[in-house]
This record gives structure tokens, sequence and C-alpha cells, in this order.
């Protein structure tokens, strides 16, 4: 279940970096503190982290102060896990000598003047070695709606080019062939590091690492030196973090910078795109899949339909690519497009990805993004797909690829999170209620909020839009079920949200869910499926 309670990823073999280099680098002053807490002379540290529960024997422990909490309250299950020493600030250094306080282990306390989430990167990044000593080529793709979908293309493209592929995404962390279920969609700095620490021991050479607009502003991209990055499109999410949508955009052209990246790639379609092609500090080149749109490359789409779409690139110097990708949506052919001109800018030519491929064919597979649950053996079945949308953007952006590929009807069924973004909800509703044939509203992630709340503010903006059929079903399960029993030859059904995810947050409560597995198994009972 990835609730997050999974230990972070680290390197099998770290080298261990004296903590006097790292007081002196980062000019950290050493707590006296009550008596007990040791100095730092013969100390050395192999990991480093910011969450006491992560701690392994050796680690620096980072006290970090939050908005429920500060860490360095932990300090004592730290330091029984095993830490060499604790980082934190002066408020944090007190709480660590209290929380020590009475505990046989003498633990040495180190201060920073900053915010230990502003240093926290650059130190992890020395203690494994992952700094500029880091040589693996390394993309990092954000925009709203399909960063996981271009890290995947990316992983596969590299791939095709002769590299060993790592990445980093809301699905997945996977480094060669080990895979992990991902707790954020961007770790904390340290856990980045500890990832690319381990990268490097696999001899993973090219990096795809997925930056949410949090990731900027929160510091879990310091120390990290991107060849390249990537936005691809920007609409409403996380207004409850960021409030508005100047600040969401904000944090996001935040990564166009020189401490961040050397070039970048802007999808400039929007005028958001043109914005951060117009703003960022870094030389950018510009895609655009619309006609006319002035750009430095073009997408068009030659053909399409639900088992995938085909496009042609074409790039300032002459470059030309025909590729086609085996998902549907011309949002899909534009993730791919976006992720070949990525490597490009870093260096490695589309010539030499075409090598590695056959016939243009990108075979990505991008876990509970529109993956396909039938078998679509025949066309007299209908077809059921799951996927992570979960914004207005991504709604449209799906509804309006399915009606460009003209199946006969499409059933659509959706929940929405609770204790996030609330003031998207009634756009999602209208959306699916326009776009679709018939919406079935059933539960996702309530959290704290009562179900049914949420469930009447998406059928409020459905039915607003007195198109579709509106149904309510709160329990995901039935709701399933219920779609397949609605669907003929031909329609499609398609279950926006839960993707990947192998667990429903309720109340508190992380219950075992998988959307993918629910489907199937509704599948054989109705047997669409063998
Ligand atoms: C808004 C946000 O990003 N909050 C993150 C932040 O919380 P915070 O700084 O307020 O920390 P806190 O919960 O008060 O805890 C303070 C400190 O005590 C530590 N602690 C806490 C408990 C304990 O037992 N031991 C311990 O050491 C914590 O690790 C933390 O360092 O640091 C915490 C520790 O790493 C994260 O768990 C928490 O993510 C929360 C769960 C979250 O929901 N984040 C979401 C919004 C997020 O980051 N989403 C983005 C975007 C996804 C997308 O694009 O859709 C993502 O990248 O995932
Ligand atoms: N380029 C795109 N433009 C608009 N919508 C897209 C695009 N790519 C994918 N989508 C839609 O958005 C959904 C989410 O895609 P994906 O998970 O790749 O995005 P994401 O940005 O990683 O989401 P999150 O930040 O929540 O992890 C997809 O399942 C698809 O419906």
């Amino acid at each position: 279940m990835s609730s997050g309670d999974a230990l972070s990823i680290r390197p099998k073999a770290p080298t261990p970096v004296p903590l006097a280099s790292l007081a002196e680098r980062f000019s950290l002053e050493v707590h006296g503190g009550a008596s007990g807490s040791s100095g730092i002379d013969g100390v050395s540290t192999t990991g480093v982290t910011l969450d006491s529960r992560d701690v392994r024997p050796g680690d620096l422990y980072l006290g970090v102060p939050g908005a429920l909490r500060h860490g360095a309250e932990f300090a004592r299950q730290a330091a029984e896990l095993g830490a060499a020493a604790v980082l934190t600030d002066a408020e944090g250094a007190e709480l660590a000598v209290a929380a020590l306080t009475n505990s046989e282990i003498a633990l040495p306390i180190v201060v920073t003047s900053l915010h230990p989430r502003h240093i926290a990167g650059e130190v992890a990044a020395v203690v494994y070695g992952t700094d500029e000593r880091f040589d693996a080529k390394t993309f990092g793709i954000t925009g709203t709606n399909g960063k996981t979908s271009v890290v995947y293309m990316l992983a596969e493209l590299l791939s095709a080019a002769g590299f060993t592929p790592g990445l980093s995404s809301t699905a997945e962390r996977r480094i060669g062939d080990e895979v992990i279920t991902s707790n954020l969609t961007s770790p904390e700095a340290p856990e980045l590091h500890g990832l690319l620490a381990r990268m490097r021991e696999a001899g993973v050479d090219g990096v795809a690492l997925e930056v949410s607009a949090h990731a900027v502003e929160r510091h879990r991209i310091d120390g990290v030196h991107f060849d390249v990055v990537a936005f691809n499109n920007f609409s409403q999410d996380h207004l409850d973090d960021f409030g508005d949508m100047e600040t969401y955009f904000a944090a996001k052209l935040a990564l166009f910078a020189p401490e961040h990246a050397e070039r970048g790639v802007v999808v400039v379609d929007s005028p958001y795109g043109q914005r951060i092609a117009r703003e960022s500090q870094i030389p950018v080149t510009r895609l655009a899949t619309e006609f006319g749109q002035e750009a430095d490359w073009h997408l068009a789409i030659t053909r399409q339909t639900l088992d995938g779409v085909s496009f042609v690139l074409q790039g300032p110097a002459g470059e030309h690519f025909r590729g086609r990708v085996p998902v549907f949506g011309r949002f899909m052919a534009e993730n791919a497009a976006l992720a070949l001109i990525m490597l490009h800018e870093a260096g490695i030519p589309i010539a030499q990805v075409e090598a590695g491929l056959d016939g243009g064919l990108i075979p990505v597979y991008i876990p509970g993004r529109l993956e396909e649950m039938t078998d679509h053996s025949s066309d007299n079945k209908p077809r059921f797909y799951v996927d992570y949308g979960h914004t207005p953007g991504a709604f449209e952006a799906m509804l309006e690829a399915l009606g460009e590929v003209a199946p006969t009807r499409v059933i659509f069924m959706f929940g929405a999170d609770g204790d996030r973004d609330t003031t998207k909800r009634e756009e999602m509703g209208r959306i699916a209620g326009s776009l679709a044939d018939t919406v079935i509203i059933c539960d996702y992630h309530p959290r704290s909020e009562p179900p049914e709340q949420i469930r009447a503010q998406l059928l409020a903006g459905a039915r607003s839009a007195n198109h579709a059929t509106v149904i309510e079903e709160g329990d995901p399960r039935r709701a399933v079920r219920l779609a397949i029993s609605l669907a003929g030859p031909g329609d499609v059904i398609l279950y926006a949200g839960p993707g990947h995810e192998d667990y429903q947050e309720v109340a508190g409560q992380m219950i075992p869910y998988s959307a993918r597995d629910e489907v199937r198994g509704a599948l054989r009972e109705a047997g669409l499926l063998t």
C-alpha cells in the first residue's frame, strides 16, 4: 500500500562523510546543549533524512520545522534508530535537547542559521556524492497534467538511445529494473539524493524526474543539476496549497533558472507556456502542437484511434521524426514529442533514439494513465480505461481525445480528492457532464470530508451541463459494475482518478483499494475479460 510508510531508497554502499567537513562547508555550529550531547570529532555520516521514522544507523537527521510540528521533537526516535547527529535550527536544538533528556544516547546537535529545509538538498548531495560529481543526463518535467506520462516517455526513449534509465514519478521510482511505489510525487530532497545515489550504483546514466510545483517551492530539488527541464501545460490544481494561480505558476516558472537547469523546453500552445518561454532565465526551445503557433518545433497528428496516436515532429534545423505511441489522445503524442526534444537538447540526437525504436513505435507503458483494462480483442465489446486525471484540464483533454476517436458512447466515472483543492470540483463535474454521455459520480479519497458533500459538488457541476445522464453511486466497486452493466458494444468506460494507486484514504484510514484490480475483477465477472 503506497501510504508513504515505506523507508526511503538509499545507496547500498555509501561513503562516510565527516560531520566536521559538513559543519565547515555549511557553517554549522555545534550545540553544547545539555550534558550528554557530544562533540562532532570523529563523527561521520552515511545518509540523510528529515523523517525520524526513516532513520538508518549513521544518518544525519534533519529536524525541520513544519506546519504541524517541528521535526526536532523526534530526535529521540532518530537517536534510537542510530542517527549519528541531528542538524536543525536554533529552536530545534532546544527541542532536541529536551527530547534527548534522560536518554542514554549522546547525540551531537549541529545548528544552522538558515531554515533546515533550505540546505537539506545541498547537504544530502554532498553526503551522497550526487552534487556536480553525479554525471547522469538529468531531465525534469513540470506542468499541471502529463508529468508522469512524460517521465515514462523519457525513460523509454533513453532506453532506445542506449542509456540505462532511472525515473521518479507520482506512480513509481524506477532504478533500472528495480521498481518502488511512490508516496509523494516529488520526494523530499534527502530522499531524492538517496535515490540518485542508488541509481548511480546501478549504472543509471539517464534520469527522468517529475517536478511538482511543491518540489520547486519547497526546496525538494535543491542540489540537483538538470541538463534539461520542460513545461507542458498549466491549469487549475493545488490552489489549497498555493492560494491562487499566479503563485502556483510562479512556483513552476522558478524551475527555469540557472541554479536548477542548463536548458528548457516549453510547449507554447497556451499563454502560460508563452510566458515561461519569455520569462525563463535559461535558454529555451519551443514546441507548438497547434497550427500557426510560432515555435522552433512543430507537432502534427497524422492518425489516431483508441489503440494509439501517430505523429510527425519537425525541428528548427530540419530534424524530422515520424512516430507512434500505443495510448490514445493527441496529448500523449505531445508528451512523446516533448521527451524527444528534451533528449535532443541534452545532446542525444533523434537519430540515436530512432535507431533503438521499431518503426518509430514508442512502446511506452504508463501505469494508470489511460491504461486499458480490457484486452480489446474484439470490437463488439466495450473498452474500459483507468486514468489518474483529477483536474478539469485532464478531464477536458481525455474526453476531447475520446471524442476524436469516436467511440459510440463514453461512460465517465470519477470522484474527487477530499482535503485538497475544493474549488475545482464543480468545473470537473461540468466538463464531465458536457463531454461524456453518461457520468457516474463515486468516491475517490474523501479523507476527512463527508463523501456525500464531495459528490454533491461534482453532481451539481455535471447536472449544470444539461447533457449527460448523471448517476450517483458512492461505492467505487459498485460504480465500476454499474458502468459495465450500462456499456454496449463499442462503448468506452473511462474511470478517472485512482490510476496506479492501491489505496483509498477515508477518514484517516488507508484502505487497500486498487481500481485496476477491481475493474479487471468486474470485467471477468461480466465475461468481458478472460
Ligand atoms: C504541503 C506539503 O508538501 N507538506 C509536506 C511537508 O509537511 P510539513 O513541512 O508541514 O511537515 P510536518 O508534517 O509539519 O512535519 C514536520 C517535520 O517533522 C518530521 N516528522 C514528522 C513526524 C514524525 O514522526 N517524524 C518526523 O521526523 C517531518 O518529516 C517533517 O520534516 O513535509 C512533510 C514531510 O516530508 C510531507 O509529508 C508533507 O507532504 C504532505 C503529506 C502532502 O500532502 N504534500 C502534498 C501536498 C505534495 O507535496 N504534493 C506534491 C504535488 C503532487 C501533484 O503534483 O499532484 C508532491 O510532490 O507530492
Ligand atoms: N499533455 C497533457 N495535457 C493534458 N492532459 C494530459 C496530458 N498528459 C496527460 N494528461 C491527462 O492528465 C492525466 C494525468 O497525467 P499524468 O499522471 O501523466 O500527469 P501528472 O502531471 O503526473 O499528474 P500528477 O501531477 O497528479 O502526478 C492523464 O491520465 C491524462 O488524462
